[in-house]
């Protein structure tokens, strides 16, 4: 029994785009300007060419002028019921820079050509930098493999307590993020008690499969999942264009040998790849590959195909935060010019030992 879950305890992208604007080059101009100096809240400020050098507590950080106009938190410019930009960006000049800067009680105050102002707390502008945010993860981690999972001694949920206690869902889901995996114990054997538990954490994806289903070893769809084959590590729905962040297993049934469940953390194998081969990790990082599933059951008709990298890494922070992996589906590779396809091969073998 298993069901897949929407991806919603991902945190989002957050404003890539905009901050990677922030540039880091050299100024041309060179009238910089020390705008304040607050005992206070100690910030001092540098007016640059392209933008706002802003020195607050840690190392210096950069705001482009038009993202400081575009992140205009007055009520004209966003509505902060809503959280919802009003301005419309491309409206903005893109040699804008503002008429005067001051900084005034904790927060830096800039008056725009046109008299607009805006004003944005200092402890927000360190919180938003791009300096900070590529110093953070979006997603901590503790990686693992067997050893180390074992001696964590991780403990599970209870089913009973699952279902009341919020808080019990809360360790449950701090366990989850930091490990990718966590387990909730005695629940009983049915189709309903499993969809129940999915559900205090999260709403339960449509797919192909539908949202649950139950499967055994009788091939009644065209994959090695429904077979007595044993199945070594993967990633499923790779094939998908966004592969489901959580699956929820649970094994109702249980007769003979074998069955067992092979679980491997592949942010611990994709870190080692990246320690003991740069370039391999940067292939398996970039290459784009594809991922097929083919069925021509009775029932099933499907072909599916979804196409990214086996390592997807935010590009600010080189934070991984997907992986598809998945070495029975993998198609055909045609997405990469001949010399990184042989790389990628053997960067694909290294990532397995
Ligand atoms: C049976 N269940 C629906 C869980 C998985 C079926 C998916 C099988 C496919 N090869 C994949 O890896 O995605
Ligand atoms: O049953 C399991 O332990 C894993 C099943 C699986 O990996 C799959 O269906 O793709």
């Amino acid at each position: 029994m298993s069901v897949m879950l929407n991806r919603i305890l991902r945190p989002a992208l957050k404003q890539a785009q905009l901050l990677s604007a922030v540039k880091n080059k050299q100024p041309l101009w060179r009238h910089e300007t020390l705008v304040s100096a607050s005992s206070a809240c100690d910030a001092t400020i540098r007016s640059l060419e392209d933008c706002l050098e802003v020195n607050y507590g840690g190392a210096p950080m950069r705001f482009n002028y038009v993202w400081l106009r575009d992140h205009c938190r007055s009520d004209a410019s966003y509505n902060s019921s809503t959280n919802q930009r009003n301005l419309d960006t491309a409206s903005i000049d893109l040699s804008i820079r503002p008429d005067n800067t001051t900084v005034q009680d904790g927060h830096l105050v800039l008056i725009w050509p046109g008299g607009h102002v805006s004003k944005y707390s200092l402890s927000w502008l360190a919180e938003n930098s791009y300096e900070k945010n590529k110093q953070s993860t979006i997603q901590p981690r503790i990686l693992w493999n067997s050893d180390t999972y074992k001696k964590a001694n991780i403990p599970s949920a209870k089913w009973e307590s699952f279902m009341s206690c919020d808080d019990e869902v809360k360790n449950f889901l701090q366990n989850y993020l930091l490990y990718g995996i966590a387990f909730v114990d005695d629940v009983p054997a049915t189709v309903e008690a499993t969809e129940a538990v999915t559900q205090r954490v999260s709403l339960i994806r449509e797919t192909t499969y539908g949202r649950m289903w139950c499967f055994t070893s009788d091939f009644s769809r065209g994959d090695s999942a429904y077979s007595q084959l044993g199945l070594d590590r993967h990633t499923d729905t790779s094939y998908f264009q966004e592969p489901c962040g959580i699956q929820v297993f649970h094994c109702l049934k249980h007769e003979g040998t074998g069955g067992r469940t092979l679980l491997v953390d592949g942010f611990y194998a994709a870190e080692k790849v990246r320690q003991q081969s740069p370039e391999n990790f940067e292939l398996l990082a970039k290459v784009p590959i594809r991922h097929e599933y083919i069925e021509k059951s009775e029932n099933h008709h499907n072909h599916m195909t979804g196409i990214g990298p086996v390592l997807n890494v935010y590009p600010w922070n080189d934070e991984m935060y997907l992986i598809r992996y998945n070495n029975y589906d993998r198609s055909v590779i045609n997405t990469s010019a001949p010399r990184p396809c042989s790389t990628m091969v053997r960067g694909t073998s290294r990532a397995d030992k």
